[in-house]
């Protein structure tokens, strides 16, 4: 997308992304169907949606990856654009510190690369190898090498997905100390009603190609699970991604 498919132009400052009408198909199936989103400087958005509903296909798109996406609107030009996957990626011949600054420029690399791997708890590793590190470091890892290059757009794709509960929840607090200081605007992909609620300023919900509910969190912090306000934020959500809430309610 971006100055690759036309009709959008990179941002100027005003909204890290804003597209409209945005379509995206393979073969005869229309993934992305005219979909509009705006999402602003610094603002923290969760992505939401059934299997299969173009979340993936969304955030490709938005990270310049995706060259046959129709639309219009800005976007953050792509050097200023960090992505993080599910899997860190992350360069098994290369030491820690050298992953992270990975293709910076300047006398300062080595020490933003020093100063990210302290901010993500893994000082005295920068010498370590990938394959030293557990999935939440090298998780950690990634989000370092994403935040050195201080992005205005972080886009991440399920990035703690294959971690267990209790290193998602660790990766959450890690992830919101760290935006609340970098201040990128944030559009996290994820299945995780719970991870949508806790860290974003608004969680929107994909369906069939478009934007089918856009909803600011307003749960004052820190945002527990026991509060009335959560719990019919939640149900709200889960109806949205068709949970009959009646079924789960009589099935436990
Ligand atoms: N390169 C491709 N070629 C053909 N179809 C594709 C391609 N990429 C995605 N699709 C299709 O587009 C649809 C949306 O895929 P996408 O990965 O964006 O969904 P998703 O919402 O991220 O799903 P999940 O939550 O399961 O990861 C799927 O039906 C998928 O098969």
């Amino acid at each position: 997308m971006a100055t690759h498919s036309g009709g959008l132009t990179e941002a100027e400052g005003a909204a890290a992304v804003r597209i409209r009408n945005v379509v995206r198909s393979f073969g005869q199936r229309t993934v992305l169907d005219g979909l509009d989103l705006t999402i602003a400087p610094g603002e923290f958005v969760a992505l939401l949606g059934r299997s299969g509903s173009g979340k993936s296909t969304l955030l490709r798109a938005l990270a310049g990856l995706d060259h046959d996406v129709a639309g219009s609107g800005d976007l953050t030009s792509p050097e200023h654009v960090s992505v993080v996957f599910q899997d860190a990626r992350l360069l098994p011949w290369k030491r820690l510190l050298d992953n992270v600054v990975l293709g910076l420029d300047g006398p300062l690399a080595e020490e933003r690369g020093r100063a990210a791997l302290d901010e993500v708890g893994l000082a005295g590793r920068e010498q370590a190898w990938p394959v030293e590190l557990s999935g939440g470091e090298q998780q950690r890892v990634s989000l370092a090498r994403s935040l050195v290059r201080e992005p205005q757009l972080l886009l991440a794709d399920e990035p703690f997905g294959a971690l267990d509960a209790l290193t998602r929840i660790r990766m959450h607090t890690l992830l919101k100390r760290l935006c609340e200081r970098h201040r990128p605007a944030v559009l996290l992909v994820t299945h995780d009603v719970d991870e949508a609620i806790v860290l974003a300023d608004r969680v929107v919900v994909l369906d069939r190609g478009r934007i089918a509910a856009d909803i600011p969190v307003v749960l004052p912090a820190p945002r527990r699970h026991g509060s009335t306000e959560y719990a019919s934020l939640r149900d709200r959500l889960l109806v949205q991604l068709g949970v009959d809430l009646v079924e789960e309610d009589s099935a436990a």
